[in-house]
Order: structure tokens, then sequence, then C-alpha cells
């Protein structure tokens, strides 16, 4: 279990107060909220790249921030929003990278290391793209190599911001399906979403977030209502439960 108790943090004028959440393996937690609520401040808590002012993050029962890099990266992949390489890497290469935490500053891939990378690539269909640089891959490719990356050290969760943003709805589908696949293998994800509609076919659970606080945590049944949406989006919405549940703004 990957758990967040009673969080709380801030950034001088923002905080998070309060904030509770937890994920089991092979289950996956969708976080849906408006722009500045706080969601992506919570996965950088829930990895441990940010210290709590209060609260704390439980992984397998160990407090995150007293795990050795090393072991934190044999429990927990982060996937980030934004990523900028230093330069062009050779997609075989930038994979590799994930397993930094175990071959350390100075240290080399070993056979191993390679054998894995090769996996994944293959596991994400880009086996044929590892010698090409990253900057020249597709965004559906590049956010299949960032996950890929993340999944180096076989990590028992996975934490992803914002893994179809930018992606056309193929591509999209794509890494929402590779996702569950890996949901189905027993990982434990917590990803974060702009798409109500993405978060009702793919999750197991939905937690919706506002102002840096959860306003509720459910199934996507009782998450992706009306009441529940207006509240944290301040806008109007018409939700569709036929053939499955669908949810539109509201324009006229
Ligand atoms: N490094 C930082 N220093 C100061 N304030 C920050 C920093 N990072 C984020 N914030 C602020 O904290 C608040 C929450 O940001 P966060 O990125 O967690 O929101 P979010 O819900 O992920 O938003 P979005 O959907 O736009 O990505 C915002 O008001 C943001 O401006």
């Amino acid at each position: 279990m990957l758990k967040a108790e009673n969080l709380s943090f801030s950034y001088g004028s923002f905080s998070l107060e309060d904030v509770s959440i937890e994920v089991k393996e092979g289950e996956i937690l969708s976080l849906l909220g408006p722009n500045g609520a706080g969601k992506s401040t919570l996965l950088k808590l829930m990895f441990g790249i940010l210290r709590p002012h209060k609260g704390e993050v439980l992984v397998d029962g160990h407090n995150v921030l007293e795990l050795p890099v090393n072991e934190r990266a044999k429990k927990i992949g982060f996937v980030p929003q934004k990523h900028h390489p230093a330069f062009a890497f050779r997609a075989i290469d930038f994979v590799l990278l994930g397993a930094a935490p175990e071959i350390g500053l100075f240290g080399a891939p070993t056979r191993k290391h390679r054998k894995r990378a090769y996996k994944l690539l293959r596991m994400f269909g880009l086996e044929k793209y590892a010698g090409r640089p990253y900057t020249s891959l597709s965004g559906g490719q590049m956010q299949l190599l960032l996950i890929a990356r993340a999944l180096m050290m076989d990590p028992r969760y996975l934490l992803l911001d914002e893994p179809i943003n930018h992606l056309d709805l193929r591509n999209a589908i794509l890494v929402m399906k590779k996702i569950q696949q890996l949901a189905k293998n027993g990982v434990g994800v917590v990803m974060v979403l702009h798409d109500p509609n993405m978060a009702a076919l793919f999750s197991d659970r939905v937690s919706i977030m506002k102002d840096g606080r959860i306003l509720q945590t459910g199934t996507p049944e009782e998450i992706l209502r009306c009441e529940v949406l207006e509240c944290a989006y301040e806008t109007k919405f018409l939700v569709v439960d036929d053939p499955v549940r669908v949810v539109v703004p509201q324009v006229v």
C-alpha cells in the first residue's frame, strides 16, 4: 500500500491541507481537479521530492523520506509532467537513466540493465527506435519512453503526472491501456488526469482536488457526478450514463 496520511505543505501563498489518499498494488487511482489545485504537489510529496510540514507518506509501511534512494526507486516510479532532456539521448540510453539509483554516479549500466531496458522498449513497441534521439520521437512515443524509464527499477507503485497530456486520442488510449496492463500485473498507479472521461474509463477510484484539499474520493460513478464536478470546477456539467458514463461541460 502507498499511503499519504494527513499531508500538509505550503509554498508561500499556496497550501495543501490535511490530504490523505492511498492506493493498493494493482489499483488505479486518478487525481482530478482544476489547475493549481495541488495535484502535482501531492505527487511530488508522495515521491519524496517535497517534504510535508505535517503528515507522512508510507510505502509498504516505510516512510518514503527515510528510504535510501535506491530502495525508494524499487518501490515507486515517478513520471513528471514536464520533461526537457539536457541533450538528445538515444531512446535506449534514456530508458537506462531509470536505473541511475542502482548504477550510481560513476558506474556503468550492466548487461542486466541493458536487457531490461530493451525488454521495456519491446513492451511499449519502441524497440525500433532504440537508437533514435529521444527528441526525434512523437509525443506519444516520448510519453511511453518516460513510463519505460520509470519502470527500469521494476517499482510496485507508479506516480504519473498527466500521462496523456498533448496526446491525440489514439495515443492517449494506447498509453492508458499500457498503464491498465501494468496495474493488471500488480502495479499500484496514481495518475493526474484532466479528462474525467478517461478517469471514468480507466480508474478503480477517483479523488477530486480543489484549493489544496481532497474534496472527495470514491468510485468513478460516485465522483463523476454533476454536484461533485460543479463544486470542483465551478462549471455546469451534463452527465450521461448510457452505455457508459460520459461527462460533458454545459455550454448553453
Ligand atoms: N515551486 C513552486 N514555488 C511556488 N509555488 C509553486 C511551486 N510549484 C507549484 N506552486 C504553486 O502551487 C499551487 C499548486 O500547484 P500544482 O502544480 O501542484 O497544481 P496542479 O493541480 O498540479 O495544477 P495543474 O493542473 O495546472 O498542473 C499553484 O498555485 C502553483 O502556482
